[in-house]
C-alpha cells in the first residue's frame, strides 16, 4: 500500500514537474519570438560515452551519477562479456542515491550484435520508464560509436521515446596520441580516430599525467581530425555537466549553435600522418533538394566520389546548414556513416543577408576543392547560372 502510494505521489510529482517544464518551455519559446520550437517533449536523451580502453569512461559515468543534478540517470554498460548471456548493470541515480538493477543483454555486445540485443535492452529500460529521465551508454573501448549512434538516432521504434543527444569521446592524455596514430595493417581506420571523428564532445582526460607540450600535440592532432567537436581538458573526467549533457547535437535545435560554430570554424592544416581530417566549405546560393540528396548519397551510399589520387572519399560524420530553394527556414544536414537526415531548423533565413550553404565533413581521403566544386556544379542554383542562361538565350535569339 505504501509502495503504491509512493508511486502515485511520484507519478504526480513527475507530471507536475513535466507540466512546469513544458510551461517554461512554452514561455521561453514565445519570448524568442518563435525562433525555436519547443524541445522534443517527453523524449529521453541518450548520451553515448565512448573512448579507448582505460581512457576514463566509467570515471566520467560515475562522476555524472554522483554529481548533484536534478536528473535521474539510467546507465547502460556495453561491455564485451564472456559466454552467451551476460548481465549488464543498470544503475539509476535518484537524488544522489544509487541503486542498481540488472539488465539482461544476451550475447553481450550492443554494437556488434547491434539491433536485437540493443533494442531488447532499451525495451527493458523503457518498461522502467518514469524512473529516470536521462540515459548514459558507455561503449567498450574498442567499439565503433557510429554503429551504436545509428541505432538511437534514426530508429522509428525507439524514436518514440528516446533521442540521441550527443557523443562524448574520452581520450587518455598519456596514450591518446599513440592510439590515434596507430596504423592498422589492413589499412582500416583505427578505433581511436573513429571515436574522435564521431564526437560532439572530446574530453582529453588524465591531464595530470602529461606535460603541457605533450598536451598541445594531442590537442592539435585531435583538432585536425575533428574540427567541429568541443574539446575539454579534464582530470578524473570532471567536467561541467552543462557542457556534456542536453546538447541536442543530432536534432534541429542544434542548428542555432551550429550556425555560429560554422561561421567561426578555424582552418586547420591537416597533419600529413593523419588519415582522418575535417573539411569545411561554404557555397552561397540555394540548393536544389533533389540534387543535394544525390550529392550526399553519392558520397555516403554509392561512395563514388574520389580524390586526386583516385582514392574513394570516406565520410564518417557530416554536418551542415543549407539553404533549400523555396524554404524560408535553414535546413540542417546530419550524417553518421551511411545514415543522413535533412531537417528544417526553427531559424529562418534573413531577407537582408545572402543565403549560404555551409558543410563540414569528417572522414578520410577528403579533398576540399573537389567537394566544393562538386557541390557548386551539382547542387546549387545560383543567380549567376540564371544570368548566364539568360544571356545565352538572348544571343541565340
Ligand atoms: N591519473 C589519472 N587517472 C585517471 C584519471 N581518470 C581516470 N583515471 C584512472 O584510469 C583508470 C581507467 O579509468 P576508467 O574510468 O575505468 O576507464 P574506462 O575508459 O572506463 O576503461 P574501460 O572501460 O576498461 O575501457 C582507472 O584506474 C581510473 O581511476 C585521471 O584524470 N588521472
Ligand atoms: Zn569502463
Amino acid at each position: 500500500m505504501v509502495v503504491v502510494l509512493e508511486n502515485t505521489i511520484k507519478k504526480w510529482e513527475k507530471y507536475l514537474e513535466r507540466t512546469f517544464k513544458e510551461l517554461v518551455c512554452k514561455i521561453t519559446a514565445k519570448r524568442r519570438e518563435q525562433e525555436e520550437k519547443p524541445g522534443p517533449g517527453a523524449k529521453i536523451p541518450v548520451t553515448i560515452i565512448t573512448g579507448y580502453l582505460g581512457a576514463g569512461k566509467t570515471t566520467l559515468l560515475n562522476y555524472i551519477l554522483t554529481e548533484q543534478h536534478s536528473k535521474r540517470v539510467a546507465v547502460i554498460l556495453n561491455e564485451f562479456g564472456e559466454g552467451s548471456a551476460v548481465e549488464k548493470s543498470l544503475a539509476v541515480s535518484q537524488g544522489g542515491e544509487l541503486y542498481e538493477e540488472w539488465l539482461e543483454l544476451r550475447n553481450g555486445c550492443l554494437c556488434c550484435s547491434v539491433k536485437d540485443n540493443g533494442l531488447r535492452a532499451i525495451e527493458n529500460l523503457m518498461q522502467k520508464k518514469g524512473k529516470f529521465d536521462y540515459i548514459l551508454l558507455e561503449t567498450t573501448g574498442l567499439a565503433d560509436p557510429g554503429a551504436v549512434a545509428s541505432m538511437f538516432w534514426i530508429d522509428d521504434e525507439l524514436g518514440v521515446d528516446i533521442y540521441l543527444d550527443g557523443i562524448i569521446t574520452v581520450v587518455d592524455s598519456k596514450y591518446g596520441l599513440k592510439h590515434l596514430t596507430e596504423e592498422k595493417p589492413d589499412g582500416l581506420i583505427n578505433e581511436a580516430s573513429r571515436q574522435v571523428a564521431l564526437a560532439d564532445i572530446i574530453l582529453i582526460n588524465k591531464t595530470d599525467l602529461v606535460s603541457e607540450e605533450d598536451l598541445n600535440k594531442l590537442r592539435t592532432t585531435i583538432r585536425s581530425i575533428n574540427g567541429l567537436g568541443k574539446i575539454l581538458e579534464t582530470q578524473r573526467s570532471r567536467v561541467d555537466l552543462s557542457n556534456v549533457l542536453d546538447l541536442h547535437a543530432f536534432d534541429s535545435l542544434s542548428g542555432i549553435s551550429l550556425q555560429k560554430k560554422l561561421q567561426h570554424l578555424p582552418t586547420i592544416q591537416p597533419h600529413l600522418d593523419q588519415s582522418i581530417i575535417t573539411v569545411t566549405f561554404e557555397v552561397p546560393g540555394n540548393a536544389k533538394e533533389e540534387s543535394l540528396n544525390e550529392f550526399i548519397q553519392n558520397l555516403l551510399w554509392e561512395k563514388n566520389v574520389r580524390n586526386k589520387d583516385d582514392d574513394c572519399m570516406e565520410v564518417i560524420r557530416l554536418k551542415g546548414l543549407v539553404s533549400i530553394k523555396d524554404k524560408p527556414q535553414q535546413v540542417i544536414v546530419q550524417g553518421v556513416y551511411e545514415l543522413y537526415d535533412l531537417e528544417e531548423t526553427p531559424v529562418s533565413w534573413r531577407d537582408d543577408t545572402e543565403r549560404t550553404n555551409r558543410l563540414v565533413l569528417i572522414g578520410r581521403n577528403l579533398d576540399k576543392d573537389i567537394l566544393k566544386q562538386l557541390f557548386i556544379t551539382t547542387v546549387t542554383e545560383t543567380e549567376k547560372q540564371w544570368t548566364t542562361y539568360f544571356k545565352e538565350d538572348q544571343v541565340y535569339l
